[in-house]
């Protein structure tokens, strides 16, 4: 059985979702690669969390084809492929329908940031993607998405790009998360906080209070604390 430790780390990252109420039933998925053999580790499709063990993992090459696997793999196996590709430095994806994010992207709305807590994990807001289109329901709609993710990271159609090692989550407009990390256990945790952080800014602006969107000060406190103070925002990633 081909990457038993990797197999070990998705499964438990897949758990930490149910045990922290980002899913239901067999909701979302969680992913990890091996760089160095090319391969990733994902979750089988549809299989009850109960029921998950190392060995029900599948594994694959980087564009998807089945190395290894008595099941199907996730039916978002297409967009994790693809963040692997084009995110050089993640080493792991996570994708939940935890509630508080969802909200935000099924209206199309980014994650403001808006307090320490935010800004000690995302580098800025939590972007959304643009809505997918029609045609890409279907067949196609789980590589769109993935497509729609790193347009939005480079920056396509002149929006901002994004360092993914600096705000590593993106909401995919009128579905949910996708989350990633150095490892399965770094996007499971990603996710958690994605989902706290969603819910501490939905409550802000129910508030109607003036929010305070948070200085680049407060962006930078933790940033530089985790990148070194010598870091350049930007030149952490690898995204071509
Ligand atoms: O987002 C979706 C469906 O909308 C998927 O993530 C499912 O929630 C889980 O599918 P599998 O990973 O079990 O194929």
């Amino acid at each position: 059985m081909l990457l038993k430790k990797l197999r070990e780390e998705v499964l438990e990252a897949n758990l930490e979702l149910v045990k922290r109420g980002l899913v239901l039933y067999t909701f979302g998925n969680a992913s990890g690669v091996d760089r160095e053999q090319g391969l990733v580790v994902i979750k089988p499709s549809g299989v009850d969390y109960e029921k998950l063990k190392p060995e029900h993992m599948v594994v694959t090459d980087l564009e998807g084809k089945i190395v290894e696997g008595d099941y199907r793999p996730s039916s978002d196996l297409d967009t994790h492929t693809l963040l692997y590709r084009e995110f050089a430095q993640i080493g792991a994806v996570v994708h939940t329908h935890s509630e508080f994010a969802t909200s935000f992207a099924q209206t199309g709305r980014a994650i403001p940031a808006l307090g320490t807590t935010h800004a000690d994990y995302f580098y800025g807001p939590v972007p959304v993607t643009r809505p997918l289109s029609d045609a890409a329901i279907g067949g196609r709609y789980v590589h769109e998405t993935g497509v729609a993710i790193v347009e939005r990271f480079k920056g396509v159609d002149g929006v901002e790009p994004i360092d993914p090692l600096a705000v590593p989550a993106c909401l995919v407009a009128g579905h949910a998360p996708f989350v990633w990390g150095a490892d399965a256990h770094d996007a499971a945790h990603n996710a958690v906080v994605l989902e706290a952080v969603a819910r501490m800014a939905f409550r802000t602006l129910l508030l109607e209070a003036n929010p305070q969107v948070v200085t680049q000060a407060l962006l930078d406190r933790h940033y530089f604390r985790k990148h070194g103070a010598n870091a350049t925002y930007g030149q952490t990633k690898e995204v071509c």
